[in-house]
């Protein structure tokens, strides 16, 4: 507990202010009275967070937030949510997707001419988030006039007006759209509450920054679509010429730009949605990419299965989807307070990768510094831990590439540099911190999950939903 420091602005301060001839003795029992004050203080806190948490068990509500970095897969953990429990919902944004599907295959595109203009330019420095592994052989570089001809260069041409495509995309997404700049060093846990259970929390924000939006605001009415499908259209055969291209392909091969294993990645199916009838199907819906700002909010309707009466047998889940980049991070703190299950995505194929927000952090480093310390949170103690150790397909297809883990997780020893040993690894890595940093015992729930594939989502999320219903029933049952 922290020392009592009277201050002058307090309107109580005549009354707490120590007396000036105060004895050793009268100081000692002075200060055991305020420890009791405060320790009284904190049970009555204690007592009334306990009664609110019992009131929405009551009620059958419970809080669920989603976290990790960015880009670790939290929007798309809750995207297989909504279709396994709010199918209604999710049919009614199916249209909002196709602008996020067509942002997505401008970026590509918009990437791979901004990588030929680098080369022509000579400039061989085009930054990637992915580690600069060794082990790769690195094809001897071409000089530009080798590599490009006046066909790229017409294709350049015939594809500029992709950029203001973008900017109107862009414009009708809202910040999501926008790509991260890096910036100036952040900590990878500006919410640490090593101090902040002494300290009160305040309700969510609600401000421009931190503000609670779904993505049926962000993509409004579907209005001036077909313009951006018109071109999208017309610029298809040069898009699909530019991605096939052999001279592209090798310079995206040489400057280690993996597009197809990157966020948003559609180029392959340019014929299917450059069209003017295409509809984003589920599988679309899940690999769009689209960051999410600040916190957004769902409501599910999920049956336990075990109440016999009508409504009896549902609980309304309440998810909280939050922005994963660390300029983020600190609006997640208010959502701790009352929160009964967190969903911690680690993203396990990241250990070469680097944040977009600061090129210089490791993603796996800063992915278990996050753990940590949402294990040790004094505020999430009593909050039942399940740990998804996300994206095993890309893991599964780097490791193929030859990438060694131990290059960039020295820890990782002489063990097989492959997928199962990897992801054993990490899975006891992860639960040694959660048994370490937790500060009363508890288990947390680990599960190896590739949340693109929603056909093994659907089977994670049945059994995640009958081990938290269990639980929470039983506490319930107890009110
Ligand atoms: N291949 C593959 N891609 C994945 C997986 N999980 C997520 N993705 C993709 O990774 C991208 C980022 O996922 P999101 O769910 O948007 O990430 P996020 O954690 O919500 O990121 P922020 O909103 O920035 O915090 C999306 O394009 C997903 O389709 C996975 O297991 N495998
Ligand atoms: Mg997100």
């Amino acid at each position: 507990m922290s020392a009592f420091v009277p201050n002058e602005n307090d309107p109580f301060y005549e009354i707490m202010r120590p007396p000036p001839d105060e004895t050793p003795a009268q100081m000692t029992a002075r200060l055991k009275r305020e420890a009791d004050a405060q320790r009284i203080s904190d049970n009555i806190d204690e007592d009334i967070k306990r009664d609110r948490a019992s009131q929405r068990k009551a009620r059958k509500e419970l809080r669920i937030l989603l976290l990790g970095q960015g880009e670790s897969g939290k929007s798309t953990t809750l995207k297989n949510f909504r279709m396994q429990y709010a199918r209604d919902a999710w049919e009614q944004e199916r249209t909002g997707w196709r602008a996020v599907v067509q942002l997505n295959i401008i970026r590509s595109i918009i990437l791979i001419c901004e990588i030929m203009e680098a080369e022509m330019s000579g400039n061989t420095s085009f930054n990637t988030a992915e580690g600069d592994d060794d082990d790769i052989e690195v094809v001897p570089r071409h000089r530009e006039s080798d590599t490009f001809n006046d066909k790229h260069r017409m294709l350049l041409i015939r594809l500029a007006p992709l950029r203001g495509l973008e900017a109107d995309l862009k414009r009708r997404l809202g910040a999501g759209a926008e790509p991260i700049h890096p910036s100036a060093p952040m900590s990878a846990t500006p919410f640490d509450d090593s101090d902040s259970v002494n300290t009160p929390v305040d309700p969510p924000k609600r401000n421009h920054e931190f503000f609670v939006r779904s993505w049926t605001d962000a993509m409004g009415p579907t209005g001036d679509l077909d313009s951006c499908t018109i071109t999208l259209m017309t610029c298809k055969d040069d898009m699909k010429a530019l991605w096939t291209d052999p001279a592209i392909q090798l310079v995206l091969e040489q400057r280690k730009v993996r597009l197809a294993d990157a966020a948003g990645f559609f180029l392959n199916d340019l014929d299917r949605i450059a069209t003017r009838e295409y509809t984003a199907t589920d599988d679309d819906i899940v690999r769009a990419r689209l960051r999410t700002v600040g916190i957004q909010e769902y409501l599910l309707r999920i049956s336990d299965g075990f109440s016999i009466r009508g409504n009896d047998n549902y609980w309304m889940w309440k998810l909280y989807d939050v922005g994963g980049c660390r300029t983020m991070r600190s609006a997640w703190l208010p959502f701790f307070e009352n929160t009964d299950v967190i969903i911690f995505l680690c993203p396990v194929s990241c250990f070469d990768e680097r944040l977009d927000e600061d090129a210089r952090v490791n993603r796996l480093e800063d992915s278990t510094l996050l753990w940590r310390s949402i294990c040790s949170s004094k505020l999430l103690t009593k909050t039942q831990l399940i740990l998804f150790l996300n994206k095993c397909d890309l893991l599964k297809r780097k490791l193929k590439r030859g990438i060694q883990v131990k290059t960039f997780l020295p820890s990782y020893g002489d063990r097989p540099n492959e997928v199962m040993p990897v992801v054993k690894y990490l899975r006891e890595k992860y639960k040694e911190i959660q048994k370490q940093h937790s500060p009363q015992p508890r288990v947390a729930y680990i599960y190896t999950t590739t949340v693109t594939d929603t056909t093994a989502t659907a089977k994670t999320l049945h059994s995640i939903r009958d081990r938290v219903l269990r639980e929470n029933l039983v506490t319930s049952n107890l009110v």
